[in-house]
């Protein structure tokens, strides 16, 4: 029987501010057996680069990501997120090791290609190191994985967390039972956005592909629902969307094959 692993995904909003990170990381610590967290941290990297001076341009839910971007981004994932939450974790016992794809090579990706949207140094996922995690996890250590991944010539690329999430996952669960839970500030996947009590409970791929054509389900959701999806049918055992504050309970969405 395969052991167990929990990957949490953890969003922009909730990275962002001291107290839900807080939290966040409270919470983690209380999730047994083998884990991994991803992060993202948008939001901090748009506030970061309107600091200085560079505009922010989202396409699809996916940043554009010109040369001024890229060095933003890999400080901010990669550097103040990352570690914050590295060094949060080891205050709390956790043995956390942080990388980003270029670290020991574990995320290799390829610059997308350019089709209707140039978006520049963004990276699709070609290989997660499974092994390498899997030695890691298995020496006690927690992988803290950032958005940026590398495509083996010297270039860092950015790349959505949602998908860093789902890929690892999908990598990981030739090695473990795997459950990955994307947590943020919401319940779940809500049938109406600004109230919080309508949390749809399960969800298809037909029923998803319904509620973005009827408005309920957009932006950012579409990309970690289309993440879920293909995760659930390339063998991760479990696939859930919920509250950063609720990861240990039974609620939010589950995504259904
Ligand atoms: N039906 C929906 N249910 C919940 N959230 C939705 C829905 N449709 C769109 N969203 C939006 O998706 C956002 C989550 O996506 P995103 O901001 O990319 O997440 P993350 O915090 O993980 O980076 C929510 O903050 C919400 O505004
Ligand atoms: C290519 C791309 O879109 N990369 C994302 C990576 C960060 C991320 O996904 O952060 P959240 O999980 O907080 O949204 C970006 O730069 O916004």
């Amino acid at each position: 029987m395969r052991e167990k692993l929990t990957i949490i995904k953890v969003g922009g909003k909730i990275v962002e501010e001291e107290a839900t990170l807080r939290q966040l990381l409270d919470d983690f610590v209380g999730v047994e057996g083998h884990k991994v967290l991803v992060h993202g941290g948008g939001r901090s990297a748009t506030k970061i680069a309107t600091l200085l001076g560079i505009e922010s341009k989202m396409v699809n839910g996916r940043r554009i990501t010109d040369e001024e971007t890229l060095k933003v981004v890999t400080m901010v994932y990669g550097g103040l997120v990352n570690k914050n939450i590295v060094a949060g974790l080891q205050a709390r016992g956790v043995n956390a090791l942080g990388l980003t794809g270029a670290d020991m090579n574990v995320i290799r990706s390829v610059k997308r290609p350019i089709k209707d949207v140039d978006y520049g140094f963004v990276g699709d996922v070609e290989k997660v190191d499974a092994s390498l995690l899997s030695d890691l996890i298995h020496k006690g250590v927690v992988p803290v994985m950032a958005p940026l991944t590398h495509d083996g010539q010297g270039n860092m690329l950015n790349t959505n967390a949602d998908t860093i999430a789902g890929e690892t996952a999908k990598s990981l669960s030739t090695l473990f039972d795997v459950t990955l839970v994307y947590c943020f500030e919401k319940k779940g996947v809500l049938r109406d956005e600004n109230d919080d009590d309508s949390v749809i409970p399960q969800i298809t791929r037909g029923e998803f592909e319904q509620y973005v054509a009827d408005g309920v389900i957009q932006g950012g959701m579409i990309p970690k629902l289309e993440n879920s999806f293909e995760a659930i049918n390339a063998g991760v055992s479990e696939v859930i969307i919920t509250l950063a504050s609720a990861i240990s309970e039974n609620g939010g969405t589950r995504i259904k094959k």
